[in-house]
């Protein structure tokens, strides 16, 4: 492969180079939330900031976990994904936001993936679309268990991944409105419970690259409600994701170390 890096050993977008990044890798899209996220780790260190990648690293239960943000997209989530990857980086939970599509799916819950929609372009340029995104199940379960931990309120099932936020907020203005209608329909008669961005993304490049991937998300809001004309209850702290997020990495701590003393 190309080394774009210049000698320096780190990688090109995300400015990070092996043995800065832990094993475990919390991924929000936006770079903000990163210092967030990184206030839940111990010893939190900044580790790098390029484009929209940042990064930190700390620990938690004594074991180093990072964070690095993806951006926005499948194609900046994919380069973050299998550049980390190449860091030694085996596990990556992405803590999101989204818009909840069935009825019972309000502002404020949590929704666990586990599996994505691969309505976006980066996925198809990893593996044929017939192959499905789906999440790792030892993510799932750790993602479930924190989230029941916390007593939160939470939805395990599939999210829709696209490319454009504004097809999914106003596909009638779009010249291909009468597609992205259509599918809407029928991902919401599949079961769908939300949309996002970069699930699908991550979760077909991790299967290539046999890393575990999972993402669990705050719902922003529910715009299937509001044209119904139900209540539609928006809410924008994203702090129960990121518990979420954290307890479920404790978890897969947990049951790694498990694991590697029934093995040795
Ligand atoms: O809040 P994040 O993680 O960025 O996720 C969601 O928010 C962005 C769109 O507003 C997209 O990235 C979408 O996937
Ligand atoms: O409705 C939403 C909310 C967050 N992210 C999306 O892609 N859609």
């Amino acid at each position: 492969m190309v080394d774009y890096s210049e000698g320096s050993g780190k990688q090109y977008h995300t400015g990070v180079g092996r043995g800065d990044v832990g094993r475990y890798v919390i991924m929000p899209g936006d770079p903000k939330r990163c210092e967030k996220i990184a206030a839940f780790l111990d010893e939190p260190k900044f580790v790098a900031d390029n484009r929209e990648y940042v990064t930190y690293t700390g620990k938690l239960d004594g074991i180093k976990v990072s964070v690095t943000s993806t951006g926005i997209g499948g194609p900046s989530a994919a380069i973050a994904l299998q550049e980390l990857t190449a860091c030694g980086a085996d596990t990556f939970l992405r803590v999101g936001t989204c818009g909840g599509m069935q009825d019972d799916v309000l502002g404020g819950d949590i929704v666990i993936a586990n599996g994505a929609v691969r309505m976006e372009g980066t996925s198809k340029e990893y593996a044929p679309i017939e192959y499905p995104a789906v999440a790792d199940i030892n993510v799932i379960n750790a993602m479930m268990t924190s989230a029941e931990k916390l007593k939160l309120k939470y939805h395990v099932g599939v999210v829709q991944s696209k490319d454009s936020f504004f097809g999914q907020h106003e596909p009638e203005l779009m010249p291909v409105g009468y597609e992205l209608q259509n599918k809407w329909d029928a991902w919401i008669k599949m079961g769908c419970l939300a949309s996002e961005m970069e699930t699908a993304a991550l979760l077909i490049a991790g299967s290539y690259l046999r890393v575990r991937v999972g993402a669990c998300f705050l719902v922003l809001a529910n715009q299937e409600r509001a044209k119904k004309g139900l209540s539609n209850v928006q809410v924008h702290d994203t702090k129960t994701a990121i518990e979420t997020a954290v307890g479920a990495v404790r978890e897969l701590i947990k049951k790694d170390n498990i694991k590697k003393t029934i093995n040795r």
